[in-house]
C-alpha cells in the first residue's frame, strides 16, 4: 500500500489563478495503476477516495490509511470496483468474484477482507476502485460488462453516439451514494456529454480507458462561464467537484467510468449548459 494522498476541496474562485499544473494537481490523477501496488487518492470532494490496483505478480489486498481511521477500508465506507485491465478476480471475505474486462463489482460496507488477482500475469487487471462514505450495507454485488440499464445517446452527426451503462443507480445494484456507470462511445464518436452539464449536488469523477496509449482526451472543466482543459492519456481520472461541468473530446474513440457522490443519487437531476452559454 502506498501513501493515501490527500486533496483538499477548491472553490472555484481558485481556478482562474491555476497555471497548467496546478490545475493537474488539483483535478487530474495521473497514476492510479502501478504493479503490485493499491495507489489512492482522497478528495475532501465529498470524500470521495479513488484508487487503483494492479496485481501483477500475485494477489493484492485493500488496506485501510492511517487518514481514515478506520481499522478496515470499509468500516464505514462503499466502493465501486470496475476492472479496466485484463480478466481478474476479486474476493470479498472469502466469496471470489470474477470480473471480466468491464465487469464492475459492488462492495459493501462492512466487507472486511478484499483482495485482487490477475487470471494472467501477461495482461494484469487493473481494478479502479470509487468509494464513498456509507451509513448502512447493501449487499456486495458483480455485474457483467454491459449488464447494467444501456443507454443509447447521441448521434454520429455530432460525432457523439456512445452507450452509457448504468450498473450501480436508482433502478440498478443499490448502494448509499455511489452511482456508477460505464460509457463507451462509438467508432467515430469522440465527445462524451455535450452540451455538458453541472450537478449542484455531486461530484463526479471520470476515469478514461481503453484510449490508445498515442492519444489523448481534451477534458473540459471549470464552471460552465469559466472554463478550462486538461489533456488526459489512457488510466488517468479527473475529479469534477459540483461546479464544474466535465466533458470531453477524444483524438480517438474511448470508454470511461464515471462515478458520482453527494447528496442524491438521481441521475436526471443535472443543470445543462447551453452550447453556446460555454465560456
Ligand atoms: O452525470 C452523469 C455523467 O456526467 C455521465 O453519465 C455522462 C456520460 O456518461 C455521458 O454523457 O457520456
Ligand atoms: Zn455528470
Amino acid at each position: 500500500m502506498t501513501d493515501l494522498e490527500v486533496r483538499h476541496a477548491t472553490h472555484p474562485d481558485q481556478v482562474p489563478g491555476f497555471d497548467t499544473a496546478a490545475l493537474r494537481r488539483a483535478y487530474l490523477v495521473e497514476r492510479l495503476f502501478t504493479d503490485d501496488e493499491v495507489t489512492a487518492v482522497l478528495t475532501h470532494h465529498d470524500r470521495i477516495v479513488l484508487a487503483g490496483a494492479r496485481p501483477a505478480n500475485g494477489p493484492l489486498t485493500l488496506g485501510t490509511w492511517p487518514e481514515l481511521r478506520s481499522e478496515f477500508f470499509l468500516e464505514r465506507r462503499e466502493a465501486g470496483i470496475v476492472n479496466v485491465g485484463g480478466a481478474g478476480t476479486i474476493t470479498v471475505d472469502g466469496t471470489k468474484y470474477d470480473l471480466a474486462p468491464g465487469a464492475c463489482l459492488y462492495a459493501g460496507r462492512g466487507a472486511r477482507e478484499v483482495t485482487f488477482e490477475s487470471a494472467s500475469a501477461s495482461e494484469p487487471a487493473d481494478f479502479y476502485i470509487f468509494s464513498a462514505t456509507a451509513h448502512t450495507a447493501y449487499p456486495t454485488t458483480l455485474v457483467a460488462p454491459g449488464e447494467g440499464n444501456r443507454l443509447e445517446l447521441g448521434d454520429q452527426q455530432t460525432s457523439n453516439r456512445r452507450t452509457i451503462n448504468q450498473y450501480i443507480h436508482a433502478n440498478g445494484v443499490q448502494s448509499c451514494q455511489v452511482v456508477l456507470g460505464v460509457t463507451t462511445l462509438h467508432p467515430g464518436s469522440t465527445w462524451n456529454t455535450m452540451p455538458a452539464h453541472t450537478h449542484d449536488r455531486r461530484t463526479e469523477c471520470y476515469l478514461y480507458f481503453g484510449l490508445p496509449e498515442t492519444e489523448r482526451v481534451v477534458h473540459l472543466l471549470g464552471e460552465p462561464d469559466e472554463t478550462r482543459h486538461l489533456l488526459i492519456a489512457d488510466r488517468q481520472a479527473v475529479i469534477s467537484p459540483s461546479w464544474s461541468i466535465h466533458s470531453g473530446v477524444g483524438t480517438a474513440a474511448y470508454s470511461f467510468v464515471w462515478a458520482m457522490a453527494g447528496e442524491n443519487q438521481a441521475f436526471t437531476d443535472m443543470d445543462g449548459v447551453d452550447v453556446q452559454d460555454l465560456r
